[in-house]
């Protein structure tokens, strides 16, 4: 197994812990649900975004029998592919020339077949009915900033007296620079925003720049791409936008180093844009007219014309390697690389590295669901079989993008350990990721009380993850993480890897090596953001962040998420 240098252990995680650094410095009236079914509707705590647009012309033969004005009846399919994203609230915006209410947004607490009533043909029928339009944008949350109430669902919507300045938008990611920009807005006394979230700030930011009044008199109205010019330049951090106004104009824009994925395609007149390819895939769109929306890039739909522009300079891209590790869904293509073979790529680099002796009775055992690529790789590289003695209840969601208090019972019981296959193995666990550790946790007694193992050697397909993410991913505090303590704690990684696994309770623990990633996923590093594994962030805000959570470690205090408790 190769070893990290004492020197990289040495450096940000000691320094969390021995040298404390300088301390830092209604529910919405858009929201429509028509549909009373009577049954308790109490909020569930359990992102991801999708657009559509029938351009005009001959009717596709992807477009809904209703016809190109109903095209957003597709909507609740590409969210379901995207559902991995996000569980917490779906929402959707149609746009529909004909309508009083221009734009309409339909938001609900709960995955996309609560949310539409999919299991409810009537209720489903009334839903695609009364919200009918020739364009739509949609989306599934997974709260990274803010409450999870109904309040914080998106599409936000931002209704105005002049078309143009009237429109709804989702976005996928996290501002860095939330806290900044959200005391620059209280800076004024005549401000105030009323939910503390990143997408209350981009609201208005985008609000801002639709508004003339910054330009000079007799200026031009601006455009969508003269909007995201303008917004681009306020942010930092990570944000694919889809946005819809009551003029019928549409952007999908993706952050000017491309932290989240947006896959956008045009067949037959139908335009659609999402988070990840899947969900144009099994619209019918052929793999050929699926493209990856470039860092800095935004597609607008004007006047019924399609164009891509750039709108911010890409000096560099920084993909989320976590995409490929855990978030995104395995049957997508990111950035022209596919999940499902980043997966098993990770998984043959996890055998390569393996130094257990094996015996007649070592098995590979995923840990269901996103392991399996891996999983089976590794056991296939090593000649041993993979097989399934954990089962995974498939009605339990994601946990992790779920969140909250409960997720330990819950953890507890997704998994069950069949006894008929693992007893007296030595087994090989195959992990995506230990962030938390909540999963292994919960894992590793049921699979020796219930499955009888006879050893557990936990592999997992990522390197350690040791710094905070500000971009997304809800681990925003060095103090929730696994992995910092042992690392800072011991002299070698060996010995760090041996005092997690007494922890956890497990024979062996091994983690793949920060090379793996780029190798796995085949691109230069430098193209990734690697900052949870390497603490090297890609944005001055990032960087900026780190020190404070570092700080917050050492001192005991800071906010539940740093970007929440970081101003100006
Ligand atoms: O160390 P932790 O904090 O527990 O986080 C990591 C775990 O969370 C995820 O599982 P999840 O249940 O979300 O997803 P899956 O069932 O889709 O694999 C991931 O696959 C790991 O199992
Ligand atoms: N996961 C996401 O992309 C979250 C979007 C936004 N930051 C929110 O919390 O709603
Ligand atoms: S810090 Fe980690 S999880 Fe966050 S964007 Fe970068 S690679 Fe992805």
């Amino acid at each position: 197994m190769p070893r990290r240098p004492a020197a990289t252990l040495a450096g940000p995680l000691t320094r969390l812990l021995l040298m404390p650094l300088d301390p830092r410095g209604q529910r919405d009236s858009s929201v429509n649900s028509p549909i009373d079914d009577g049954s308790d509707d109490s909020p569930r705590h359990e992102c991801g975004i999708a657009a559509l647009y029938h351009l005009p012309g001959a009717t596709s033969p992807l477009c809904p029998p209703q016809g190109p004005e109903e095209a957003s009846r597709l909507m609740p399919r590409m969210l379901l592919d995207i559902q991995n994203r996000g569980q917490l609230s779906t929402g959707m915006t149609t746009w529909a020339p004909g309508r009083d209410l221009l734009l309409e947004t339909y938001k609900e607490l709960g995955g996309v077949s609560e949310a539409f009533r999919l299991s409810h043909r009537g209720k489903a029928e009334a839903l695609m009915t009364r919200y009918a339009g020739r364009a739509a944008i949609g989306h599934v949350r997974y709260a990274t900033c803010g409450k999870e109430d109904l309040n914080f669902a998106q599409p936000f919507e931002h209704r105005h007296l002049q078309k143009r300045k009237w429109f709804a938008f989702g976005f996928n990611g996290q501002l860095a620079n939330y806290g900044t920009l959200r005391d620059e807005i209280l800076a004024t006394d005549e401000h105030h925003v009323a939910l503390k979230s990143d997408t209350e700030i981009l609201m208005h930011e985008l609000a801002r720049q639709r508004s003339s009044e910054h330009l000079p008199p007799g200026a031009p109205q601006p455009s969508l791409i003269d909007v995201m010019r303008g917004v681009g330049e306020r942010l930092d951090g990570a944000y694919s936008i889809a946005l819809l106004n009551a003029q019928g104009e549409m952007l999908v824009a993706r952050d000017p180093i491309g932290l989240k994925p947006v896959s956008y395609g045009l067949q037959d007149n139908l335009f659609a844009a999402a988070s990840e390819s899947v969900a144009l895939l099994n619209l019918g769109f052929e793999p050929e007219n699926i493209h990856a929306l470039g860092a800095g890039e935004a597609v607008t739909i004007v006047d019924g014309q399609m164009k891509v522009e750039r709108y911010a300079p890409s000096p560099r891209t920084a993909h989320c390697f976590f995409e490929w590790v855990y978030f995104a869904n395995v049957a997508s293509t990111l950035d022209d690389r596919s999940v499902y073979l980043a997966r098993k790529a990770l998984g043959e680099e996890l055998a390569a590295n393996e130094t257990l002796e094996l015996d007649a009775d070592t098995v590979v055992v995923p840990v269901p669901d996103t392991s399996k690529a891996a999983a089976d790789a590794m056991a296939y590289k090593l000649g041993i079989p993979s097989v399934e003695g954990l089962m995974r209840n498939r009605y339990s969601g994601r946990t992790f993008i779920e969140g909250g208090d409960a997720r330990l019972a819950k953890v507890t019981s997704k998994y069950t350990p069949l006894r008929q296959v693992l007893e007296g193995k030595k087994v090989l666990l195959v992990e995506d990721s230990i962030v938390r550790s909540t999963t292994m946790r919960a894992l590793i007694g049921r699979l020796r009380d219930v499955g009888r193992v006879r050893e557990i050697h936990v592999r997992v397909a990522c390197p350690p993850i040791v710094a905070p993410c500000f971009y997304g991913i809800d681990m925003s505090t060095v103090g929730e993480l696994f992995a910092p303590r042992f690392l800072a704690e011991n002299q070698d990684l060996e010995s760090a890897y041996a005092a997690m696994a007494e922890e956890l309770g497990a024979d062996s623990l091994r983690y793949l090596p920060v090379e793996s990633i780029a190798r796995a996923i085949k691109k230069p590093a430098g193209d990734l953001c690697q900052a949870c594994v390497t603490s090297d962030y890609p944005t001055a805000e990032g960087q900026r962040l780190y020190q404070i959570a570092l700080s917050d470690a050492a001192s005991g205090n800071g906010a539940a998420r740093t970007y929440e408790g970081a101003g100006v």
